[in-house]
């Protein structure tokens, strides 16, 4: 892939610093390589959406961004800094969230169960944890109407919500998000992208967005990557796509 400088929506160059970067990155499972050397740039304020085949490994990229998988060799940085090897924990604190594929809430928590445990996870004092709660309901205010129902009895997509809510708790910078249509009909997920995308706008959130629904996950990125074997092979904007036939080839 050449080194041409990245865009944003129109074609202009990104000036705004890099917030998340692998150069090099490289892990795998049992010896089996899954991430080759890989380079990724999230810049400040930008949705970056992440798309590629089943098994390309961008759930493994995701995780080892997050401190959740190992990287084998290569370098991670935070706004410059080397983070690679840091917890998921240290990572958290420093601004970073996570909202994982397949929601990974408790079944037989309520909701405000699992934000109280959200917050504490984050190190929220107890004295800003209804405030707190409450930006959340006033970005996702669905939530609030479930907020005493155990999480195995929510819908998907209300449990969807829920764990996008938990993952904003701790005001991250950056959201990694892991295919958060998963389970979800489409006028669904589109309900739960616009509340991200302003709150995205609004604030200058950073998003690396994971998603199989590429033309939805499209119309709220800026820009666009996609992966192979481990691999990034192609980068642009999301209007470079429009033509299906182009999708079509890169996959
Ligand atoms: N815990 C694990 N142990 C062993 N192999 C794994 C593990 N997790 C993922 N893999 C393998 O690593 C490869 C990449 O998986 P990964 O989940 O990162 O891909 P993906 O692009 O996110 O796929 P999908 O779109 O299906 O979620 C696959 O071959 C998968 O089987």
């Amino acid at each position: 892939m050449s080194a041409q400088q990245d865009q944003r929506r129109g074609g202009a160059p990104i000036l705004e610093a890099p917030i998340l970067e692998a150069r090099g990155l490289t892990t795998g499972y049992g010896g089996a390589l899954v991430l080759e050397d890989l380079d990724i740039t999230l810049h400040e304020g930008e949705v970056l959406c992440l798309i590629g085949h089943n098994g390309a490994g961008k759930s493994t990229l995701m995780k080892t961004l997050f401190g959740l998988h190992p990287a084998e060799a290569g370098e991670i940085r935070l706004r410059g800094e080397p983070v690679t090897g840091a917890d998921p924990k240290s990572l958290s604190k420093a601004g970073i969230a996570m909202v994982p594929e397949g929601r990974g809430i408790f079944p037989s928590l309520t909701v405000n169960e699992i934000f109280e445990m959200g917050m504490w996870a984050v190190g929220v004092p107890e004295d800003e944890r209804a405030e707190r709660r409450d930006w959340v309901f006033s970005i996702l205010p669905v939530i609030a109407e479930f907020r005493h129902r155990r999480a195995g009895t929510l819908s998907g997509g209300q449990a969807q919500m829920v764990s996008i809510g938990r993952a904003l708790l701790g005001r991250p910078r950056i959201l990694l998000l892991d295919e958060p249509s998963i389970g979800l009909a489409p006028k669904l997920f589109q309900d739960l992208l616009a509340p991200i995308r302003e709150l995205q706008q609004r604030e200058g959130l950073s998003i690396l967005l994971v998603e199989q629904n590429v033309r939805e996950a499209l119309k709220i990125s800026d820009r666009v990557e996609v992966m192979k074997s481990g691999r990034m092979i192609w980068k642009g904007l999301p209007e470079d796509l429009a033509d299906n036939s182009k999708l079509m080839a890169l996959y």
